[in-house]
């Protein structure tokens, strides 16, 4: 299977909380209209199952987030998810993912849990939540001893700092949730969603190492 930086590669990853799994397909639509393509839909709330189920065999890659158990990789794998991604690292969610070939990207908050990712034969990890581990330069200082690892932030990533995380050679992808506020989507301002998304893409053109 795909690793995270092959099938993420210079992505912005919108985080998704969904209360109502009908709005999905609106959603991803605006989000592409934005031209953001790829798109975590997390299993925080009973409707992001059949969120991925709906939107699966769209133009978009979608992917599952908040994945926790090995039973719920199952799940989006067979709801058709492309990547699974965890806010921590669990061994037995990684390798149930990789086994159904799905691309994984565990969440690591400390150099122990990103050796354990490594010994998955993981090469490519979530910070999380990277603003409050340090940002930037937490990844400066993890990248010392793991040069070869990639990383994608997630927590606090924001227009004010997008840039500067992408363009550091170790970020492949950024993460984050602010194109997709459950207000926004609550009141279906789909409008708003595709020119924050416009937004966030102007901003980064150019922005990769
Ligand atoms: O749950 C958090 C996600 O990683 C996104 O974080 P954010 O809401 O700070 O953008
Ligand atoms: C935060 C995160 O990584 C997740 O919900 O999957």
């Amino acid at each position: 299977m795909p690793s995270a930086r092959e099938t993420l590669s210079g992505s912005i990853v919108p985080v998704v909380v969904l209360d109502d799994a009908g709005v999905a397909p609106d959603l991803v639509a605006a989000l592409a209209a934005g031209g953001i393509d790829t798109v975590e839909l997390t299993l925080r709330t009973p409707a992001g199952l059949d969120a991925i189920r709906s939107v699966a065999g769209s133009s978009s890659v979608i992917g599952a987030g908040t994945v926790l158990t090995v039973r719920q990789v199952e799940e989006v794998a067979d709801a058709g998810a492309a990547f699974v991604v965890s806010p921590g690292f669990d061994d037995e969610v990684v390798q149930r993912s990789l086994e159904l070939g799905l691309t994984v990207l565990p969440g690591i908050a400390t150099p122990t849990e990103l050796q354990r990712a490594l010994k998955t034969g993981l090469r490519d990890v979530k910070l999380f939540p990277a603003d409050r581990l340090g940002g930037l330069d937490m990844i400066r200082a993890l990248s010392g001893p793991f040069p070869g690892v990639g990383f994608m932030p997630s927590g606090g990533v924001s227009p004010a700092n997008a840039r500067d995380y992408l363009g550091h050679p170790s970020v492949f992808a950024i993460s984050g949730s602010w194109m997709v506020q459950r207000d926004l989507i609550a009141r279906g301002d789909f409008d708003e969603i595709a020119r924050l998304s416009a937004e966030a893409v102007a901003l980064l053109a150019g922005a990769e190492a």
